[in-house]
């Protein structure tokens, strides 16, 4: 059953969203279940359709109201010129866009003519996912993430109140600075990442059956990413590209030092002059960055304790491992499946606060289930 919208948000209707796809259609959730009127345009019907069918909005016809605001969710390299003809369309109207690069954006719109940029707020919410269009859409998305909102000189007040306004609607929390400056963050924080699950992953195109069959965690938590729409992301690269190449050539020298330590290594063995520092740093450096990363509602991030727990492959028996922990009064900090090649048997790992690990372990041992030594 649907909950009736709760009509709270500060974002007045009518939105308009054109590109439908997976961030269009989650803001279009996120903004219907607020009982926001929203319609929706995209080049390709059927992703239009999709979104509509989700509920994430109706579908947009000429005779529709004139929206306040318009959201336009298309890849970047046709951005500019979408946001240029819904601020034609639309005179009346902020126009706001989220995608993942900013400057050439900007760029592209003011060498346009006789264009009222005042009204036009360049934005990105720094949530998604590495599946494209409305199917993959959850009005949650951006709870609880940063959503960039660009400023510069000559901005409209009012459109910078708007489009602030539909990030916190939508959960997300407003972070205001330039798009240079957006756009260096991003090449750190996203785009590199990116990167290196992709070049990562790459290298499995022909690895051999039985070493794929061993792969366990690792693996998988650094090439989550790595299934990322090829089209979106060669738009969102090259349209970064100085910052991007910036951070990319950092990366090659601290690879020139590691192939260094490990070429002494291979030839004067594990213990030669150099080595284990050579690896030593690198691994150091990963810890002490890692570290930096804020936890998902912007704290520092906590550490949490995994309890591992081995889960027959049959309907029902994820469910019941949560309902049971729930019973042993723990509360599930995260959690993430791990697949045992050719096993009936997957492992659950569940991570709770240090201080509840070992009267979870116990408390599921006894209910009889089988904890892996952790
Ligand atoms: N995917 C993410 O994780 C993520 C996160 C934050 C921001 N973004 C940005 O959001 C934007 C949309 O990304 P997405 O992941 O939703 O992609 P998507 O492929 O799921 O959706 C894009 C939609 O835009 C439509 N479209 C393309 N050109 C159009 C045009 N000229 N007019 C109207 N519709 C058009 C496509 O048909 C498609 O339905 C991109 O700019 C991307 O950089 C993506
Ligand atoms: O979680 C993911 O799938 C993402 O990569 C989302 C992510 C990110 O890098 O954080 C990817 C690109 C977008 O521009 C914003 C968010």
């Amino acid at each position: 059953m649907n909950a009736e919208p709760s009509n709270v948000a500060a974002t007045h209707g009518p939105v308009r969203i054109v590109g439908a796809g997976l961030l269009g259609a989650s803001i279009g959730l996120g903004l219907s279940a607020q009982g926001v009127p929203v319609t929706l345009s995209d080049a390709s019907p059927t992703a239009q359709a999709l979104a509509r069918d989700v509920g994430a909005g109706a579908i947009a016809r000429t005779e529709d109201a004139v929206p306040t605001l318009v959201v336009v969710a298309v890849p970047p390299d046709v951005a500019a010129q979408v946001v240029a003809g819904e601020l034609r369309a639309y005179p009346g109207a902020v126009v706001t866009d989220v995608a993942s690069v900013k400057s050439v954006i900007l760029a592209e719109l003011v060498a346009m003519d006789s264009l009222d940029l005042s009204r036009y707020v360049g934005s990105h919410p720094m949530a998604g996912r590495e599946r494209s269009g409305a199917g993959a859409a959850s009005a949650d998305l951006f709870v609880g993430r940063p959503w960039v909102i660009t400023t510069r000189a000559g901005l409209h007040p009012q459109a910078l109140l708007a489009v602030r306004s539909l990030a916190v609607d939508l959960g997300a929390g407003p972070v205001q600075m330039t798009p240079a400056e957006h756009d260096d963050a991003v090449a750190l924080v996203s785009h590199l990442p990116q990167l290196m699950a992709s070049l990562t992953a790459g290298r499995l195109v022909e690895a051999p059956e039985a070493a794929l069959g061993l792969a366990g965690q690792g693996l998988r938590d650094v090439t989550r990413i790595a299934a990322s729409d090829p089209r979106l992301w060669s738009a969102i690269l090259t349209g970064n590209a100085a910052a991007v190449g910036t951070h990319l050539r950092g990366v090659r020298d601290d690879l020139d030092g590691l192939l260094e330590a490990l070429d002494r290594a291979a030839v004067d063995g594990p213990l030669a002059l150099g080595a284990i520092a050579g690896m030593a740093g690198v691994i150091s450096a990963g810890n002490d960055g890692a570290a930096r990363i804020p936890g998902k509602h912007g704290g520092l991030r906590k550490r949490y304790s995994e309890v591992t727990v081995l889960v027959p492959d049959e309907p029902g028996e994820l469910g019941r491992l949560f309902t049971e922990i729930g019973e042993i009064g723990v509360n599930i900090e995260d959690f993430q499946m791990e697949h045992a090649t050719r096993q009936r048997v997957g492992m659950a790992i569940v991570s709770v606060i240090p201080a509840s690990a070992t009267t979870l372990e116990v408390a599921l041992e006894e209910r009889g289930w089988r904890v892996v030594a952790p």
